[in-house]
């Protein structure tokens, strides 16, 4: 479990993280969403003592980062894939790791075995492609068996079969009981990754909510072909329907549903030759709700 509390962090006159307020439950995949700096970064970095916040706290499992004792066996976590040292083979970079956290050898044997680098275990990192690179990060995250991990952007430049591999790892790691908060500024990444999206904008939270809820939330639209459109705007909008044209000139109709479309130009003896209810993608909905940050951002 993490829990953050209030937590800002200015520098100088730029507050990159504005009183933010969460918490990351275990069992579920967690997607800190947000634009290219919103605060993510800072956030995860005051989660791991990294940065000290300007106010509030963040918690694992209670306890801030600094009084961990030993912090390999509670939190893992990947900031940055080229952490290891490029002439260091996979096994030595996680021997090492292991020895300084007074962690055993067979703890690198099963870690390499878990995120499939045992065949290149001798081989020096420094060859490694950014997919191994990255199964090496997260395999230095689980040596301590955490039972929280966190990854800063783990799919950014990754192919598919990558980042197929990483969402598959998280959701075993989430099903085995561990908080997974995992950040990307791609909403498109997380909607088929993560159960739960926080969205922050400006160093401030906007969202906190499943992704389920969150399609279901999102208003929904159809899409009427007809050969009357303005009758049928008439009808549509007498019914309480917001009705605006398409430059192809169907009509977008939203607080009504396809049946009662249907029904209503069945009554007005107006021909229907399409009625298509659609939804708008998450990717829609996150760049509505980050939009002002976004601005905000390109403004300054
Ligand atoms: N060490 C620093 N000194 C000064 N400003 C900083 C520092 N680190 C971050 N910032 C600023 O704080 C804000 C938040 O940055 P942060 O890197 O946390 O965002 P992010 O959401 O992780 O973005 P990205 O997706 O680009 O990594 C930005 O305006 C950034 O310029």
């Amino acid at each position: 479990m993490i829990e953050v509390r209030e937590l800002t962090k200015r520098y100088g006159p730029t507050t990159a993280v504005d009183g933010l307020s969460f918490q990351v439950r275990p069992g579920v995949v967690t997607g800190f969403l947000g634009p290219n700096g919103a605060g993510k970064s800072t956030t995860m970095r005051m989660m791991l003592g990294l940065h000290r916040p300007t106010s509030g706290e963040a918690l694992i499992n209670g306890r801030r980062y600094d009084r961990i004792r030993h912090p390999l066996h509670e939190v893992g976590a990947v900031l940055d894939a080229d952490a290891a040292h490029p002439g260091r083979s996979a096994f030595t970079h996680l021997a090492c790791l292991a020895r300084s956290n007074g962690i055993g050898k067979d703890r690198v044997q099963a870690v390499l075995q878990q995120v499939g680098l045992e065949s290149v275990a001798r081989k020096r990192v420094g060859g490694f492609s950014l997919g191994m690179r990255q199964r090496l990060g997260i395999a230095g995250a689980l040596l301590g068996d955490p039972a929280v991990v966190l990854l800063d952007e783990p799919v950014n430049g990754l192919d598919a079969a990558g980042i197929r591999w990483i969402r598959s790892t998280l959701r075993s790691l989430a099903a085995e009981g561990r908080t997974v908060l995992l950040s990307s500024h791609l909403m498109s990444e997380m909607a088929v990754t993560v159960d739960r999206v926080l969205i922050i904008g400006k160093g401030r939270l906007l969202e906190d909510t499943s992704v389920t809820e969150m399609r279901d939330r999102f208003e929904r639209d159809v899409l009427v072909r007809t050969p009357r459109p303005a009758e049928l705007t008439g009808v549509l909008a007498r019914l309480g329907a917001t009705v605006s044209a398409t430059d192809g000139g169907d009509l977008i109709a939203v607080g009504v549903d396809a049946p009662a479309i249907g029904d209503a130009a069945a009554a007005a003896a107006i021909p229907i030759h399409a009625l298509t209810p659609r939804s708008a993608t998450l990717e829609d909905v996150y760049l509505q709700m980050t939009s002002s940050a976004t601005e905000y951002k390109e403004h300054n």
